[in-house]
């Protein structure tokens, strides 16, 4: 495997019982870069997530995640992985600081670089607010956060604009781009919203029938339209 390659899938395949969700899924993803990918509700996005995390288990072929094989004997890959699947769960009834406190327990960090990551996803000094006093926008910046306390070199993120306000997603999207270039992060994020993948991402992964049909770089992103009702991409000038 080529060594710049972070995250790789090979001939990735996934049934639940007689679904197949993904199926000769193939990706690369090159370290530093964000990637972003793209596909319906239902596409399997999750899903291939799921599997990088060690959350599934694929009923075919190879993920690779900092070049090792992802199985589930050895999970130790995943302290350069930081993480938020689905919708950011919290201890409602606990503040942000003992929220992450119990995340830094669990990776056997100490507490010193609450307020700084705190600071870095934009809600400083909220290390004695409730949970349930947040909004949407800021558990999904503290979720970032909570992903970054491992100080990770991968993040894979699920939707992370789910829910979010318009100002709560350009300061994501703010934040995500100064991950990448400040701490040089490698970011896998799913979307189904074209325009944002559009903002942020090196790369687009068109996702249909259960494999990535189309990889889409940067520069390519002003001359393709995306008709997910015809289910084909469209050149839309030279
Ligand atoms: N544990 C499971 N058991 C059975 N089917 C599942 C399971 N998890 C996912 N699926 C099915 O797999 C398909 C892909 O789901 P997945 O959540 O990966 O899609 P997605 O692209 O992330 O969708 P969304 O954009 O809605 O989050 C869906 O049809 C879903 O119902």
């Amino acid at each position: 495997m080529n060594s710049t390659i972070v995250i790789a899938a090979n001939g990735l395949q996934k049934n639940f019982r007689q679904h197949e969700v993904l199926s000769n899924f193939n990706l690369n993803i090159p370290k530093g870069n964000i990637y972003g990918l793209l596909g319906e509700n239902g596409s399997g996005k999750t899903t291939f997530m799921k599997i990088l995390l060690g959350l599934l288990k694929p009923s075919g072929g190879e993920a690779y995640v900092c070049g090792n094989i992802v199985t589930e004997h050895d999970k130790s890959y995943l302290s350069k992985v930081g993480s938020l699947i689905e919708i950011p769960a919290f201890y409602d009834w606990l503040t942000v600081g003992e929220n992450l406190s119990l995340h830094c327990d669990y990776l056997k960090k100490n507490y010193d670089k609450i307020p700084e990551i705190l600071n870095i996803v934009g809600i400083p000094g909220t290390e004695n607010n409730k949970i349930s006093e947040l909004s949407l926008g800021m558990k999904q910046r503290l979720a970032i956060g909570r992903a970054l306390l491992g100080e990770p070199e991968i993040l894979i993120l699920d939707e992370p604009i789910n829910g979010v306000d318009p100002k709560g997603i350009i300061e994501i999207r703010n934040l995500l781009l100064q991950l990448k270039q400040e701490q040089k992060l490698t970011i896998l994020l799913s979307s189904h919203i074209i325009s944002e993948l559009e903002k942020i991402a090196d790369i687009i992964g068109v996702m249909h029938n259960g494999k990535i049909v189309s990889e889409i770089p940067k520069e390519t992103f002003a001359k393709v339209d995306f008709d997910f009702e015809k289910q084909f991409l469209i050149l839309t000038q030279d």
